[in-house]
């Protein structure tokens, strides 16, 4: 039972007030969870929001919290481009393959001092957000690097995705952004049990659900699973102001997006090894799957020297853990 104004910029004005309050609440219970108010109250808001909207229609934007909760079923998806294309990833199996990489590095810098940030491979499925004047206008999949598909509408049903970037960041005009998206793997379990109960095919793993739940035609469905986002790297951007990887990931989080916590930073790949192979064990502790860790070279401007080969970049790789085969093959059987 709302009260709703009966003028429409009275109704405007109460409409910008709750999104502004929504947003924030938002960011605070899905990307720093760490919430302030309880979900009735939030609910409630959600609630005014939505009847000011209903009985003002006009004023319903795309970024407003209302539309987390997903439209109508789409008749498929857009091609788009990515304004700038996304790589793929060299691999490294064992820390002698790491430090190749680290004398390929070293070589091509000739002798620079390099310093190297290292993050969680989460295994999920890239995603391509694009932000102009800090609202969210896209959000696409990787494809083949130069186009994706226009999954917008159901991006915009993950919660820890921003509608809109916060004040405190300093917002870019223009902002293109990569994460993966994944599905924890509580979540994955609570899905399946539900299909299992329902008598449908279980999904094979997180990964295939997360890609599975992102291409739904039907926004609805893809709200209902409790999809998550990690941010990881930039496409083109104008103004962001940052000379390092690291501070780039600070930056995106005053921005108010999610980043993953256990990323570190080291001059030496032999400490990169160890921290890489740390993982091997503690990752069964994680409430999501990795299935290794990235390292990059954390200057942007020594980025840019190294450049890349056709698809991957030389100044990353990827460090990936052992398959477990057995059980994988095994997984997939018994699941398809
Ligand atoms: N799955 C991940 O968590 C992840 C994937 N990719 C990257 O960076 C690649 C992207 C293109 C060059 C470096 N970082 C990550 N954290």
């Amino acid at each position: 039972n709302t009260a709703i104004p009966d003028s429409l910029t009275a109704a405007a004005e109460e409409i910008e007030k709750l999104k502004k309050t929504i947003h924030y609440h938002s960011h605070r219970y899905y990307v720093l969870d760490n919430p302030e108010i309880s979900d009735a109250e939030f609910d409630k808001l959600l609630r005014q929001l939505i009847d000011l909207e209903t009985a003002y229609p006009s004023l319903i934007t795309p970024d407003s919290p209302s539309q987390r909760v997903g439209g109508a079923p789409a008749g498929g998806f857009a091609r788009v481009a990515h304004l700038t294309p996304m790589l793929s990833l060299g691999n490294a199996f064992s820390a002698g393959e790491l430090q190749a990489f680290d004398a390929r590095v070293r070589v091509s810098l000739d002798g620079q001092a390099v310093e190297y940030v290292v993050e969680l491979k989460i295994d999920g499925l890239a995603m391509n957000l694009v932000y102009e004047h800090g609202r969210l206008t896209r959000g696409a999949t990787r494809g083949d690097g130069v186009y994706g598909e226009d999954v917008s509408t159901n991006i915009r049903t993950i919660r820890s995705v921003p509608l809109v970037l916060s004040e405190t960041g300093g917002i870019p005009p223009l902002l293109e952004v990569r994460g993966e998206v994944y599905l924890p793997r509580r979540e994955f379990d609570r899905l399946n049990t539900l299909r299992e109960a329902a008598g449908e095919p279980l999904m094979a793993n997180p990964r295939n659900a997360a890609a599975g739940s992102i291409r739904q035609l039907d926004p609805r469905i893809t709200a209902e699973r409790a999809l998550d986002i990690s941010m990881h790297g930039l496409g083109t951007e104008e103004g962001l102001g940052v000379t390092t990887h690291s501070a780039m990931l600070e930056k995106l989080q005053a921005l108010g997006f999610k980043i993953n916590p256990h990323y570190r930073t080291f001059d030496n790949i032999d400490e990169v090894a160890q921290y890489c192979e740390s993982w091997a064990e503690k990752r069964v502790d994680l409430p999501y799957d990795i299935d290794g860790l990235v390292i990059k070279v954390n200057s942007l401007a020594q980025q840019r020297l190294l450049g890349s080969t056709a698809k991957d970049p030389r100044w990353a790789i990827a460090y990936k853990f052992p398959a477990e085969q057995a059980t994988t093959i095994l997984e997939d059987i018994f699941v398809r």
